[in-house]
């Protein structure tokens, strides 16, 4: 049977990458999907905000939703400090399957939890079930159509504080303008819109940061 695209990213990552060293990941599966084969994940340019965006939240812990090959979870998970922690939900079982290896191999895996489900099913249980107080930040990377229900899914189950952080990819390509409309009309929401472009692509996209006013 043949692979998957997934499988593809993940062998020449496995192949070329360095064990351990988390950019290392990043570089091999950025070079693969600028030259080889197109793919999903946040990419270096946006990665550059998504960092930065992180290591000003500097979270204790923080959710990701959408795990894709493990991407931006490597990503997000090389700048937490000791004793942080990531939970990243993947709704794909192939997804997660490969995203495991993927953060095993960048050998971030003691500060990674990936749950696999649908957020709606997930964002309710991380209070009993995975122990979370609040969240720190949130990099929503999921289905599109669910940035807004999701965000007000958080505030219904108390997983936000004051100066909670969220990072929406996609706003513009996709797309989420639903969501865009939402959020800057919320006034517990502050937010700031980071133009940039698509992953591996010359077509404009963008993230939206907006934190959480209580
Ligand atoms: O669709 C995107 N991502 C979402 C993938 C599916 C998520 C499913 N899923 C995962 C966790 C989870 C939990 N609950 C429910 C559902 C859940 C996406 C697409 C593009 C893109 C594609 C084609 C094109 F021509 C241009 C752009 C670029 C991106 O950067 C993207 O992120
Ligand atoms: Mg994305």
């Amino acid at each position: 049977m043949n692979q998957s695209k997934e499988q593809r990213i993940l062998n020449f990552v496995l192949q070329n990458a360095v064990r351990g060293d988390p950019c290392s990941v990043l570089d091999t599966i950025d070079k693969y999907c600028s030259q080889k084969e197109w793919a999903m994940n946040v990419g270096n340019e946006k990665g550059l905000i998504l960092d930065k965006t992180v290591e000003e939240a500097n979270p204790s812990v923080a959710l990701e939703l959408g795990t894709y090959c493990g991407y931006s979870a490597v990503r997000i998970a090389r700048l937490l400090k000791a004793g942080a922690h990531l939970l990243t939900v993947e709704f794909n079982p192939e997804f997660a399957a490969i995203a495991k290896q993927m953060i095993e191999f960048a050998g971030v895996q003691d500060k990674v939890k990936l749950l696999e489900g649908p957020s709606e099913e997930i964002i309710p249980q991380l209070k009993k079930k995975y122990e979370v107080d609040t969240l720190d930040f949130v990099f929503l990377d999921h289905w599109k159509d669910r940035y807004t229900p999701d965000t007000i899914l958080l505030q219904e189950c108390n997983l936000l504080r004051k100066g909670s952080v969220l990072l929406a990819d996609n706003v513009i390509v996709p797309g989420a303008p639903e969501f865009l409309n939402y959020i800057r009309n919320n006034p517990h929401f502050q937010c700031t819109n980071y133009p940039s472009h698509l992953e591996y692509m010359k077509v404009e996209d963008a993230m939206e940061k907006a934190v959480f006013l209580g």
